[in-house]
């Protein structure tokens, strides 16, 4: 099975591995992509895990609902997938919206998260100016017309300048996000302010981010590092936005390191 009608939506997702004897680790992804953002981490991952990842609304296969959406719509989605799929006390791994999505899930049903891996992202990215004027140009000429100066905040000018088919590919995928889905979660990242939950995370916490992200740069990731009790912070070279893409490996063993912290610390807490 890798479709599920949930909240009248139809959603699309993998479940690698049975949650059974293993930890879970659910990833949520960002704005204009899919789930196969993940596939070089979830390779690394396979076995040691079980593994959730899906296609937010709007996204993907995932149905295109009209817009706009809230980061509530968005996270409805993932606890009615997780409730459907009998998982809870998972690692909740969200990247930019996704790691909006991750923080209002953990606001919301505290009991499906047992830590969170927060990767370029904050409780607040941008502005109602930003998203307003992002929304307002797709409508007008569609998101090729403004995909160089996303691209640009994704990827390394190495990556995007030696790896051109990999390059290549993410535009495509970008440029064939449905503009609704698009415009959609643009403006519930507008309308999102997580700030004040923020401060009340009290699962194991780490926030990850790629030295070179455009979107939402180290500065912003480290403050939300340090509004979150405890939280640790791996800023990770050579990557910009999108570290599952320019750096799973390290990606990956920065969530396994992470993972193993968690497990040292809730076998001390007995
Ligand atoms: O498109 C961008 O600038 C990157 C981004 C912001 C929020 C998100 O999910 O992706």
């Amino acid at each position: 099975m890798q479709f599920a009608r949930i909240n009248g939506v139809t959603i699309h997702f993998q479940l690698i591995g049975a949650p059974e004897g293993r930890p879970v680790i659910v990833f949520s992804n960002s704005l204009g992509t899919d789930f196969r953002i993940w596939r070089d981490v979830i390779m690394r991952m396979a076995g040691e895990f079980a593994i959730v990842a899906y296609d937010k609304r709007g996204h993907g296969l995932s149905d295109v609902v009209q817009s706009p959406y809230s980061i509530d719509d968005h996270v409805g989605d993932l606890k009615g997938l997780l409730d459907l799929l009998g998982v809870t006390n998972a690692f909740i791994c969200g990247l930019s919206v996704g790691g909006v999505i991750a923080q209002g899930l953990y606001a919301r049903r505290p009991d499906l998260v047992r830590a969170l891996i927060l990767c370029d992202t904050a409780p607040k990215i941008g502005n109602a100016d930003l998203w307003n004027g992002r929304i307002e140009a797709i409508e007008k000429a569609g998101i090729a017309s403004i995909s160089d100066a996303i691209l640009e905040r994704w990827f390394t000018r190495k990556f995007r300048e030696e790896q051109t088919d990999e390059f290549a590919g993410y535009r495509n995928m970008l440029v064939r996000t449905p503009q609704e889905g698009y415009v959609g979660t643009c403006a519930a990242l507008r309308d999102a302010d997580l700030t004040a939950e923020a401060e009340k995370i009290s699962v194991p916490t780490i926030c990850i981010v790629g030295e070179e992200d455009g979107s939402t740069p180290p500065d912003l990731v480290g403050a939300m590092a340090k509004l979150i009790p405890d939280a640790m912070y791996q800023p990770i070279p050579n990557a910009g936005h999108l570290p599952c893409i320019e750096q799973p490996i390290v990606l990956a063993e920065a969530i396994k390191a992470f993972v193993d912290e968690v497990k040292r610390r809730e076998e001390s807490a007995g």
